[in-house]
């Protein structure tokens, strides 16, 4: 249990010294809060003694008064103290986890680790920061009042001394048990809980298919047996822990019986004065209350440690090293605009691109073609340090694109993928974010480009209307367009595009088409293309199969070579009706 506690206090960095000081504060609550037993105690003995007058009786209510106001002056402070630093201290982790997330490789996105993200940053902060410090602030004020009350006890006599330290070392063996079971199973527990956010981000995720495949039965199944688990993994939780819960409460039984039983015979014996008999009975009772309180509070304490356990885990996982200081030149005569060098590259121990070559020059368009599974998509997130490579290099005008801090990185490349994402926020600032001070005549200049300004300017609230939940409704061709109206104010000299599978209405498609011209105007430009009159364009085509190049040319080259080009082409017509002249 300490251990957990000093693992909490270890968190508290720069606010330590007001963590300190809202201890302080505790244990003067402590003291104060069982002064009205101890002034309880020189009442009954001045009655028993016949020392009582009205003068002594006057110091002894405002002794009380004084007691009373001073409690609740240090609790306030206590309070104070502890819960804003405990805001500001998991306010500072949440900052920390979120810039350590920005710096992660999307791998770790993409690896089923979006249940375990979204239980950190929710549940796990949210349940350490509204928690840890009340629970700290408890154990503390429940240990010294506990403290406080042994050193009553051994101050009336020292054997009631010994029998309340001992039941107290007894009950900590059990406290012991208890605590390892618990953290056993709060590891469990947690796991538990982060499969059931999976199971639910997964429905909700993936409802529109789990509809139209009319599996709401099974998936419904599936997530009420993660419900189910969770209730049964509590459960059981609960019943491992009952037997010890009562067998400490039959303790905290037998403790009080026995100082009261002992406590008698001391005062039958003529050992113990009557008052002080009192003063046991008085104390007794609130003897292993604060005890029992604090064991309670230690199986919070527990499961704080499971999440910091996890939380922990994420800050663990490697960023991607981001140490690079040198820049990119604009122009480089001499070297190649992109340049993948022996690139290979493996997810995990998946080993996906193998002695990847090639040079793309400034302002010319190289195609990525070739079967699903063979790595284009790979490539162009290599391009933009998603990953990074195994061995091999990728260069940008020659300089290392590691060797470059990632936000210079992230100028010189723009994409476009096929999956639009758009933020719940006005249409301005879903294009405005490609160029932050970007004007407004730029904005509106890049919608225009992109073929988006009219469509806009014809909803209720132009540029201010809301995309995203409770927003416009926009097509998926419209949402293309303002991706695009982005990608065009950002004005990056390098733009990857994942051409579209999926076929828009003939208009959108010819917009979007339009759109992308104008993006691509003047620029250097990777493409995972599909369709036939972008690959016929391209300077160059790359066919990726199985992680290597199996072929490289232009089409005219490439459509004189048996292979999967001429395959892939002539499937391509066949399926799109077009014919190569
Ligand atoms: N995040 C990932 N983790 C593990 N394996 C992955 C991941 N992404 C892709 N792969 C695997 O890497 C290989 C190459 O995938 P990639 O998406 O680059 O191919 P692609 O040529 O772009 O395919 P498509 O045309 O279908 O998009 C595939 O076998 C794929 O299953």
């Amino acid at each position: 249990m300490l251990k957990l506690f000093k693992r909490i206090l270890q968190l508290s960095g720069k606010y330590k010294g007001r963590i300190g000081a809202a201890s302080v504060c505790s244990f003067l609550e402590s003291v104060l809060s069982k002064m009205p037993l101890f002034f309880a105690f020189i009442v009954l003995a001045g009655f028993y003694e016949n020392t009582l007058n009205a003068r002594r009786c006057l110091y002894i209510g405002l002794g009380l008064l004084a007691v009373v106001v001073l409690q609740a002056v240090v609790h306030f402070l206590s309070d104070r103290l502890q819960s804003g630093a405990g805001y500001m201290m998991f306010a500072d982790q949440r900052m920390a986890l979120g810039g350590h997330l920005r710096k992660l490789p999307m791998g770790y996105f993409t690896a089923g680790n979006i249940g375990k993200i979204s239980s950190v940053l929710s549940t796990d902060m949210v349940f350490i920061e509204e928690v840890s410090m009340s629970t700290i602030a408890n154990m503390m004020s429940y240990l010294f009042s506990s403290l406080i009350l042994t050193v009553f006890m051994f101050v009336l006599d020292w054997r009631l001394g010994l029998v309340a330290t001992g039941i107290i070392m007894l009950a900590s063996l059990i406290a012991g048990r208890m605590n390892q079971l618990s953290l056993g199973e709060a590891a469990q527990r947690q796991e538990q809980s982060e499969h059931l956010t999976d199971a639910v981000l997964s429905f909700t995720e993936g409802i529109g298919v789990i509809k139209s495949y009319n599996l709401i039965g099974e998936k419904s199944q599936e997530l009420s047996d993660n419900f189910k688990k969770s209730r049964d993994t509590s459960i059981t939780f609960e019943k491992k822990m009952t037997p010890w819960t009562r067998g400490l409460n039959i303790l905290y039984a037998f403790g009080i019986a026995s100082i009261f039983g002992l406590s008698i015979s001391l005062q039958q014996n003529g050992v113990l004065s009557l008052p002080y008999l009192l003063g046991v009975l008085l104390f007794v009772f609130d003897l292993f209350g604060p005890l029992k309180a604090l064991y309670g509070e230690a199986t919070r304490l527990t499961v704080m440690d499971a999440a910091l356990d996890r939380i922990e885990s994420v800050l663990k996982e490697e960023e991607l090293p981001a140490t690079g200081k040198k820049h990119i030149p604009a122009v480089s005569p001499n070297a190649p605009e992109v340049c993948f060098n022996h690139v290979t590259f493996a997810y995990q121990d998946k080993e996906v691109l193998n002695d990847i070559c090639f040079n793309l020059k400034e302002n010319s368009m190289l195609a990525l073609v070739g079967p699903s599974g063979g790595g284009k998509s790979t490539i162009a997130n290599l391009l933009a340090r998603l990953w990074d490579v195994k061995s091999g290099s990728v260069a940008i005008r020659g300089t290392d694109i590691r060797d470059v801090p990632l936000g210079e990185l992230m100028e010189q490349i723009s994409m476009v993928f096929q999956r639009v994402y758009l933020f719940q926020d006005t249409i301005y600032n879903n294009i405005s974010m490609g160029k932050p001070d970007a004007t407004e005549e730029d904005v509106f200049k890049a919608a225009k480009k992109a073929r988006c300004y009219d469509f806009i300017m014809n909803l209720p609230e132009g540029f201010q209307t809301m995309v995203g939940e409770g927003g416009a409704t926009l097509s998926g061709g419209e949402k293309q367009r303002i991706s695009i109206a982005r990608c065009i104010l950002k004005d990056a000299p390098i733009v990857i595009l994942d051409e579209a599978t999926a076929s828009v209405d003939t208009d959108n498609e010819s917009y979007i088409q339009e759109a992308i011209s104008e993006l691509v105007k003047g620029k250097t430009l990777l493409v995972i293309a599909h369709r036939l009159n972008t690959i016929r364009e391209a300077n160059q085509i790359l066919v990726i199969s199985d992680g290597r190049i199996s072929q490289s040319g232009t089409h005219n080259e490439l459509i004189e070579q048996a292979g999967i080009y001429r395959d892939f082409v002539s499937i391509r017509e066949k399926t799109s009706g077009w014919s190569l002249s």
